[in-house]
């Protein structure tokens, strides 16, 4: 990849400059707790090596999904703190993104020091559709950095995301390659190449919108495509099931129809299921066959017999991909389907890499061995559409791109 790095950064010098940094915080949390810190952690030695050699860090990074205005749950807070404890030293938090607050906690940072702005999606113009309205947002993050200012992009899990402080600041600012980034891209390029068959991918989550579309594109690369969490719901409508109040993604059940028509070999769907009467750990919980599931209530997890078969299909595997939990993993009693299915990929012995922010967390709540996967990657849709083959919009402006 023909793009300027961190490493060129350093060695051009960056004591005393300010280094707007782009990392992916965004974390877990409960209330004001983060139940995984992987990102955080992930994030660091970037940081590290820019405040070790003087430069003064700026951070920008977001959290949820805000739509656009300030609200206190998304506020960067706690990642703040824990950043502070990570690095040894405290990282004070802008309360804003542009601001006054910015400015003046940019303005006062000594050689060696690290800042966080306030959640990006606090600001707009962050993922907004019109491009002169994000090149304002980064025009404005550039701005902090005065002169001698550049950028570091090295969140990846957001890559694959055209928003102002991943993409359209690298047009502003010098950029540069951060070394998650790379090493992210580096390892996810051995399954693009020829992957050692049987390629498994296992696919679940909540993002289901963002990530169906991504399911046609990688059927002609796989051999299995086990399809669990949230998106299975889909599925099974375009099989004539009820859902009952799952997710569904109506607009897809079409397609998701053809799909299944044309690659009944390849796509594995759940045939059982849990199911609640509603949203909570505590709700009433029933195992069910994947066609009768009762209406109004919602399925939270693949049953047992699902797991089994998904867990015999990864057993097989020489190289296997999941991003998305097969359930809602953070309630105990939704959790039996994505521990089965993870403890079956670390065991597999095949060259594996989990993929997500969720689905990383999982392998770390749920306690399974870390160093049994080949890779954990910080990125669950950004190492979807790069195994999809699509261009990442925030790796393709370093390159020049885009
Ligand atoms: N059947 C389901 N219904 C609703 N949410 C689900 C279901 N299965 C999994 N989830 C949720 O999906 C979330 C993670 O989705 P996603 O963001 O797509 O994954 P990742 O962060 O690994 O890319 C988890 O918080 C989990 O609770
Ligand atoms: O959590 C993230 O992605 P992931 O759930 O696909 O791993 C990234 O922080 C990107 O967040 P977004 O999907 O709200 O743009």
């Amino acid at each position: 990849m023909a793009v300027k790095t961190l490493e060129d950064l350093l060695a051009e010098g960056v004591s005393g400059r300010r280094v707007l940094v782009r990392s992916d915080l965004n974390v877990p949390l409960d209330g004001s707790v983060i139940t995984d810190d992987g990102r955080v952690r992930a994030a660091l030695p970037t940081i590290k090596r820019l405040a070790d050699a003087g430069a003064k860090v700026v951070v920008a990074a977001h959290l949820g999904r805000p739509k656009g205005t300030p609200e206190a749950k998304y506020s960067l807070r706690p990642v703040a703190d824990r950043l502070g404890e990570l690095l040894g030293t405290p990282v004070r938090l802008a309360g804003d993104v542009v601001g006054e607050q910015a400015r003046a906690v940019v303005a006062d940072l000594a050689d060696g020091a690290v800042a966080l702005l306030e959640n990006v999606r606090f600001d707009p113009r962050e993922t907004s559709k019109v491009a002169d309205e994000r090149a304002g947002l980064a025009r404005d993050l550039a701005a902090l950095t005065g002169e001698g200012g550049a950028f570091v992009s090295d969140g990846f899990g957001v890559v694959h995301r055209k928003q102002a402080s991943v993409y359209d600041v690298a047009r502003v600012l010098p950029a540069y390659a951060g070394g998650l980034v790379l090493a992210e891209l580096d390892v996810l390029s051995r399954l693009t190449g020829d992957p050692q068959r049987p390629y498994v991918v296992v696919l679940g989550g909540s993002k289901v919108s963002d990530k169906l579309a991504v399911i046609e594109a990688l059927l002609p690369k796989v051999d299995r495509l086990l399809i669990g969490g949230g998106m299975a719901f889909t599925f099974l409508a375009a099989q004539g099931h009820g859902v009952g109040a799952s997710l569904l993604e109506q607009d897809y059940v079409e397609t998701a129809r053809k799909l299944l028509a044309e690659h009944a070999d390849k796509i594995v769907v759940p045939t059982d299921v849990v199911v609640a009467d509603s949203f909570a750990a505590d709700a009433a919980t029933d195992t069910v066959a994947a066609e009768a599931i009762p209406a109004g209530w919602m399925g939270l997890d693949i049953g047992p017999r699902t797991t089994e078969h998904f867990a015999a299909e990864v057993a097989a595997a020489k190289t296997v991909f999941w991003n998305g939990p097969a359930g809602v993993f953070e309630m105990a009693p939704f959790a039996a389907g994505t521990k089965g299915v993870a403890q079956a990929i670390a065991d597999s012995g095949a060259f594996s890499v989990v993929g997500g922010g969720d689905s990383a967390a999982a392998v770390r709540v749920l306690g399974l061995p870390e160093e049994k996967f080949s890779h954990i990657s910080t990125g669950g849709g950004a190492s979807l559409e790069y195994l999809e083959g699509k261009e990442l919009p925030g790796v393709a402006v370093l390159e020049g791109g885009a």
